[in-house]
């Protein structure tokens, strides 16, 4: 069957405008008792209903409401299938290819609105750009309560994109409770936090696996869709105003998935804002929403309440095969271009696959067409027409501008590093680790068994082998650190949790102990066994330079792990980086043509090394050159090279690398 002709429509000219002729703060409809709580927004002040009103649920009522209005939103990628590469074929410039087309519409606080649409028709394109975290190029405009995407309204939102990001090895109870501690506001308790997780808890049915770990990997945890109620929960204790979701049901039984329908229903009749994109919803939960948007390759075709849905098509020549149809799948149909009669497979099986198509495409583009009509000029001006009553008053408004993070940073950097290393102590304790440094040590203990000064060349080596190891093994352990951390430190820092300082000093100093342990335990057993100088002061003084050298080589390796933001490439390089080093150490080469000297001055492990040979050696002691003649170790052609002066200044270099990578690792996050 080809389309009907675009039809004048019978249907409603506005399908929602019935539903909230009111402002929404002031509708107490939502108002259940159960619901009722005063919003923890991280600027509400005290002057709420007693605390002990809290307690009940986090479905609590939302304070804070927002109006989302999304107007004219087109948004268009490059192409990746032009033709020709850009270093082979042609140079044809990509075309763009549009994934959002002209999407506009408007969610009240108290609605729940659900986008449906085939796979690849822009759901997540737009709930992504709805939730302020979409880059590229969008145009259009969308507001809340009237505003642009600011922080404020950033610390307003929540939003759970369709993979969960959780840290693996942390149980339900402490990813919510670490979320808890980081998120909400700082004027609430310890106590009152955790009780906030202990509702949430409860609220989303995670009871029963609560000291489960997450799991993910190879590593074996909760269920996926406790998971995903897990993310859901860490969205659901700040109580935002705006929930936006990302296919939270995908993959859930039946049962479970109405649990979170009905779970956002609860909130969104608390006042707040609810946007989910869902797939194939059954008829049970499709008549938990509000209002539906459904997209076919990124053009709305419908867009109004969801009870409204079977009129409006049959207004305009689209019935069902049988009165018994699922609304879901029926505009999913449609959204295919799939009508009641081409779904005859019989029918299907006649026609070429050609025919077949066209006859899509022309269903497709005659509801575009209808809901242009029909639609589209009635939520134009229900968008234009709806103003938010702000009333937040000027004093909480000014506050939420001041205090623009929700907890200090003391609170964050001491979470921060609590949760890293909770999350990291099955690695940085490992048996693996450990074992791998452990036997390097005897092996090389071994090697160098109670060399003495006499073979200068062996000891020197020795010198040198500290310096190299103890530059490769830290810079390597530290290239996984942000690439790993990335989808992590996304997530977060688009919500606007914490800032980019506190996590990176936290993440730093968690690494800290383990880094330092390992070369003291290595420094410890070669020193002794290898037989270098047997003064304590001399082992405290290599020691020490070995940890700087090692803190030095971190900061290398995290710079290049952020800079690359690829642990594979990241490696790449930084194998390369070594060798140079290794080479321009001042070990192998003691001639290095002076046209590329200056690679030495460059390397941490020849600052390193030198300090090492200097504190090792004396200027009067003397060592055995020949049969009965005593020479000078400063005099040895290796020492000599080095040009071992006032070791201040290598110590300086070492300090200046020391920062300048880390900042450089720190910048480089910043533009994440
Ligand atoms: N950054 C990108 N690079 C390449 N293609 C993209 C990008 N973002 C979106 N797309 C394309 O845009 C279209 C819409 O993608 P989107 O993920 O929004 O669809 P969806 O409706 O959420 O699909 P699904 O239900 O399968 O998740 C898809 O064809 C997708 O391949």
């Amino acid at each position: 069957m080809m389309p009907p002709n675009e039809q004048e429509s019978s249907f409603p000219k506005t399908p929602s405008a019935n539903r909230h002729e009111t402002s929404p703060v002031q509708e107490n409809r939502f108002s259940s008792p159960s619901h009722v709580n005063p919003c923890l927004d991280d600027d509400n002040d005290h002057d709420g209903p007693s605390h002990q009103s809290r307690q009940s649920s986090v479905l609590r009522q939302s304070l804070r409401p927002i109006i989302l209005k999304f107007e004219e939103l087109t948004y268009s990628i490059k192409s990746q299938t032009g033709k020709g590469s850009y270093w082979f074929g042609s140079q044809e410039p990509k075309p763009n290819r549009l994934v959002l087309k002209c999407v506009s519409g408007i969610v009240k606080p108290g609605e729940l609105l659900a986008m449906l649409g085939p796979s690849g028709s822009g759901k997540t394109t737009l709930v992504t750009a709805l939730a302020g975290r979409l880059q590229g190029k969008l145009s259009g405009t969308v507001s809340y309560n009237g505003e642009p995407f600011t922080s404020s309204v950033k610390r307003k939102t929540g939003f759970v994109t369709q993979d969960d990001v959780l840290y693996p090895h942390l149980t339900v109870m402490e990813t919510l409770t670490y979320t808890a501690l980081l998120r909400l506001p700082k004027e609430l308790t310890r106590k009152e936090k955790l009780e906030q997780v202990e509702m949430v808890v409860s609220d989303l049915g995670l009871t029963r696996c609560c000291n489960s770990v997450i799991g993910g990997g190879l590593i074996r945890g909760i269920s996926g869709g406790e998971r995903k109620r897990v993310s859901i929960g860490q969205e659901m204790l700040v109580n935002p105003s705006l929930l936006l979701l990302d296919e939270p049901t995908s993959g859930l039984d039946s049962t479970t998935a109405a649990r979170i329908v009905a779970t956002l229903r609860s909130l969104a009749r608390g006042g707040r804002t609810v946007v989910t994109t869902i797939h194939q919803p059954s008829s049970r939960l499709y008549r938990m929403f509000d209002k539906v948007l459904v997209l076919s390759e990124g053009c709305p075709i419908y867009s109004g309440d969801s009870g409204r849905v079977m009129e409006y098509f049959g207004s305009i020549g689209y019935q069902p095969g049988s009165s018994f149809v699922n609304p879901a799948d029926f505009v999913l149909d449609l959204a295919n271009g799939i009508t009641s009669d081409t779904k005859q497979y019989d029918q299907i099986e006649t026609n070429g696959r050609l025919d077949r198509l066209e006859e899509q495409n022309s269903v497709k583009q005659s509801l575009i067409s209808s809901y242009k009509k029909n639609l589209y000029p009635p939520l134009k001006e229900e968008v234009s027409r709806t103003f938010p009553q702000d009333q937040t008053n000027a004093r909480l408004r000014k506050k939420a501008i001041t205090n623009r993070w929700p907890t200090s940073w003391w609170m964050q950097f001491s979470v921060l590093l609590k949760r890293g290393l909770k999350e990291r102590s099955h690695e940085s304790f490992s048996g693996l680790r450990i074992f791998m440094v452990m036997s390097v040590s005897l092996l090389s203990g071994l090697l160098w068994w109670h060399s003495r000064v006499a073979h200068l060349q062996d000891q020197v080596g020795l010198l040198f082998f500290f310096s190299i190891f103890w530059g490769f093994f830290p810079l390597f352990n530290a290239i996984f650190t942000f690439p790993q951390e990335r989808p992590m430190l996304i997530k977060e820092r688009s919500s606007g949790i914490y800032r980019l300082s506190s996590y990176y000093i936290a993440r730093t100093v968690g690494d800290l102990p383990m880094e330092l342990i390992l070369p003291t335990i290595f420094v410890t057993i070669t020193y002794w066994m290898g037989g270098l100088k047997p003064s304590l002061t001399t082992f405290i003084m290599t020691l020490m330079i070995v940890l700087y050298n090692v803190l030095v080589a971190q900061g290398v390796g995290l710079a290049l792990g952020a800079i690359l933001m690829d642990a594979k490439k990241a490696a790449t390089l930084s194998s390369v980086l070594m060798l140079v080093f290794l080479l321009a150490g001042g070990y192998y080469i003691q001639h290095i043509p002076g046209f590329i000297a200056w690679l030495k001055y460059v390397s941490f492990s020849h600052y390193c090394y030198k300090l090492l040979v200097g504190v090792q050696y004396t200027w009067d002691e003397v060592y055995e050159c020949g049969s009965g003649l005593h020479c000078s170790v400063m005099d040895y052609e290796g020492i000599k090279n080095l040009r071992i002066g006032n070791m201040m200044w290598d110590v300086l270099a070492l300090a200046v690398m020391l920062l300048l990578y880390r900042v450089l690792a720190y910048l480089a996050l910043r533009n994440l």
